[in-house]
């Protein structure tokens, strides 16, 4: 059982919609509650999976890892409502890890852990020898480092147009058709829908009905309900929540939070129940009842809103559901990833170990991931850190860089990439080739993005601060695009506690509507054409529909050019192909899915997409901001360059496709002109003039497939790659 929500201590506080009844039978019944059977085995049937991190020791065995990253110490200021940054909470100051491996004796004392440090150094036996076998994925192309090749079918074509309106993006109507997450390893062909199973998924409202005409009676005092439960019960629970229809009002005085614990877990024991009858529950009332009383014990236990409980809980059957909120409650590893332009993880953990760390490999997935057990110094400060050995880095955020494949000498785009985790790490698989387009929107956080780039020796890559919509505008022809796009952090709440209160449904709403938007451009950055690539990766640190198995459909849709193709990824489970009456393309399901409780990481989502050449007379060419039609679109400023070199907000909303070479020259002109002035280098306005040579230059800025060229000036950081 995980750590409990903060109010522990205190009753049960009133959150809305959880509602007891004060005055009558409801109150009355509350006091005769008992403590109800664990369903703790119900929840051992959640699978621990292939590529799951270790789990962590109990908490009187954990010790402290301080993580002190400099370069991250502006972010928290930096960081604006929805963009959350799975890399942000990675690089806190200070993250508590697991203290000891599995098997491994952990230092009881002081003093035996200064003996293990000045013991002899410890040498570590890697299977997976770095330098080694190249493999190839299924495209034929070279696995980078810390890649596996894997033998998966080449995912269906989606070239099929589906028409369908992007009508019902958000309608939080219940549903009838909602898959169960299978484990990874099923045969596709062998995933049943599991109508029912899931949170919110059953109507039993009719059946119920008649099991109340014939008790006849809601009242759980009725001697002619027969449970199961009955040997241990002496009196049954009730559903305050439901008593009072799920009202909001004050709730529960008096019940401790250890009887909602209590309570939450036979909730579970009865929605997992077959028995349409609900015999196992509280007489007279439906399975939605009973779900909606665990919604809120849920939410009260564990300290949510209600509104994200109930979100949340439809991804899951009621077992799962609580098994993911209660791995909410405990830290993810600590990992790190060794940084292969600068050492060779063999060496880094030696260095490490050398230094009283514990540590070891991630997991046969990874040839360049560490999980941190136990750490004597601050993990973010020691020398090996500074010198840009190794990123502090979620084992999840590893999965979208392996997913996306990157080749020597690609171009690549990152298109929202601050503070670096995922760039930098391109950047090592690229081994400083090719060039990547590190952007972010947030200027601020581009300057921990730049940090990164240099503590890594990253020499690859260009750091651009755009509003990543303008993309393919400002410049396109990728051979991969990267989105991994700001989300709600639904996945990463355990790094981040306010998500448990601060997401409404417009939240919600907004994030897809600009990951719709981003989606588009991605694709519409590839080069359909590039020998070596041609694929968009998108990701987030969300485990939502809507963030997710939503956005990637609505790109089938809009984009008829595109396919999604498997992630190459080992582990996750796939994405849901149907969810609250809603099917999704089919392909969908090539989509990973990771999960705290499933895999010990983060809550992430991964999609792969192959883009082809447009076919003559497609449709959809459009910009991705001519196809959002709604309101919200409007209401995402576009930026453009200031005079020096600086994004702005522009109040009105231009045409982005509208670029003016000649204005963009006179800004670069005259950009580079007061750069040099602050230099103490004085030019006449005249020498600024275009001239034969800067009017090459300017034709230059365009290459023959309509890209505009980053010019040099402030945000080019590094040089081009020869190969464009
Ligand atoms: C999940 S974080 C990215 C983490 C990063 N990929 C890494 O691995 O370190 C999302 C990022 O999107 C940025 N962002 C938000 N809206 C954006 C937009 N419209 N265009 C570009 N970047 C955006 C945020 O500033 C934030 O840094």
């Amino acid at each position: 059982m995980g750590r409990r929500a903060k109010n522990k201590q205190g009753d049960v506080k009133p959150l809305p919609g959880t509602v007891p009844d004060k005055s009558s039978t409801s109150r009355r019944q509350q006091s005769k509650k008992k403590k109800a059977p664990s369903t703790k085995n119900d929840s051992k049937s959640i699978k621990s999976q292939k590529g799951s991190l270790k789990k962590p020791l109990p908490a009187h065995r954990q010790k402290k890892v301080d993580i002190i990253d400099e370069d991250d110490s502006d972010l928290d200021e930096a960081l604006q409502p929805g963009e959350f940054s799975d890399e942000d909470v990675d690089e806190e100051e200070t993250v508590k890890v697991k203290s000891i491996k599995k098997g491994k004796k952990p230092a009881s004392s002081d003093d035996e852990e200064v003996e293990e440090r000045s013991g002899p150094v410890k040498q570590l036996e890697f299977s997976d020898s770095e330098a080694e076998d190249e493999d190839l994925n299924d495209d034929g192309e070279a696995l980078p480092l810390g890649q596996h090749a894997f033998d998966l079918d080449e995912a269906p074509s989606d070239e099929d147009d589906d028409e369908e309106e992007l009508g019902d993006e958000f309608d939080m109507e219940g549903s009838d058709d909602e898959e169960m997450l299978d484990d990874e390893f099923d045969d596709e062909d062998d995933e049943e829908d599991k109508e029912g199973d899931s949170a919110f998924d059953s109507d039993e409202d009719a059946e119920m009905a008649a099991v109340e005409e014939d008790d006849g009676s809601e009242n759980e005092e009725d001697d002619g309900i027969q449970t199961n439960l009955e040997d241990d019960l002496e009196e049954t629970y009730t559903l305050p929540a439901v008593d009072r229809g799920g009202e909001e009002e004050e709730i529960e005085h008096g019940t401790s939070l250890r009887d909602v614990e209590q309570r939450m877990r036979w909730l579970v024991g009865v929605c997992l129940s077959k028995d349409d009858k609900m015999s196992k529950g509280v007489p007279g009332k439906s399975r939605s009842d009973h779900l909606l009383q665990l919604q809120h014990d849920i939410a009260t236990y564990f300290g949510y809103n209600t509104f994200l409980v109930g979100k949340l809980m439809k991804l899951f059957a009621a077992d799962e559901a609580l098994a993911f909120f209660e791995s909410n409650e405990s830290p993810r590893p600590v990992t790190i990833r060794a940084n292969t332009l600068r050492t060779r993880r063999r060496d880094l953990a030696q260095s490490l170990i050398n230094r009283g760390v514990n540590l070891e490999p991630i997991g046969k997935w990874s040839k360049v991931g560490l999980q941190i057990f136990e750490s004597p110094v601050p993990i973010g400060a020691t020398p090996e850190y500074l010198a840009g050995h190794y990123m502090l880095q979620a084992a999840s955020s590893f999965l979208p860089v392996i997913a996306l494949s990157p080749q020597p000498n690609e171009r690549i785009l990152d298109m929202a990439s601050a503070p670096g985790g995922k760039t930098t790490y391109i950047s090592a698989l690229l081994q400083n080739t090719g060039q990547i387009f590190a952007n972010d929107s947030n200027k601020l956080r581009t300057k921990s993005l730049t940090a990164n780039i240099h503590r890594m020796g990253c020499k690859n890559v260009i750091v651009c601060n755009y509003d990543a919509r303008e993309f393919p505008k400002v410049i396109g022809g990728f051979d991969r695009v990267l989105l991994d796009a700001p989300c709600s952090g639904t996945g990463v709440i355990s790094k981040d506690a306010s998500v448990k209160v601060n997401k409404t449904e417009r939240d919600f709403q907004l994030l897809a509507h600009l990951q719709k938007q981003l989606i588009l451009c991605a694709i519409d950055s590839v080069n359909p054409n590039s020998t070596t690539g041609g694929y968009v990766v998108y990701s987030t640190c969300s485990v939502t529909v809507d963030e997710n198995e939503s956005v990637v459909d609505y790109a089938l849709r809009k984009r008829p050019n595109v396919k999604l193709v498997e992630t190459g990824l080992e582990f996750g489970v796939p994405g849901f192909k149907s969810f609250e009456g809603k099917n999704f393309n089919p392909t969908v399901s090539l989509t990973r899915r990771f999960y705290p409780h499933k895999h010990n990481m983060d809550g992430f989502f991964v999609a792969k997409f192959k883009v082809e050449k447009r076919k003559k007379g497609s449709k959809s060419t459009g910009t991705a901001k001519d196809e959002e039609d709604d309101d919200v679109a409007q209401q995402q400023p576009i930026k453009k360059l200031n005079d020096e070199g600086m994004i702005v907000e522009q109040e009105e909303v231009g045409d982005i496709s509208k670029f003016d070479n000649d204005e963009d020259e006179a800004l670069i002109e005259e950009s580079k002109r007061k750069a040099l002035k602050k230099k103490g280098i004085k030019i006449s306005t005249k020498s600024t003039k275009p001239t034969t040579s800067s009017a090459k230059t300017s034709e230059s800025n365009s290459t023959s497939n309509g890209q505009i060229k980053v010019p040099k000036g402030k945000k080019v950081t590094e040089k081009r790659r020869s190969k464009a």
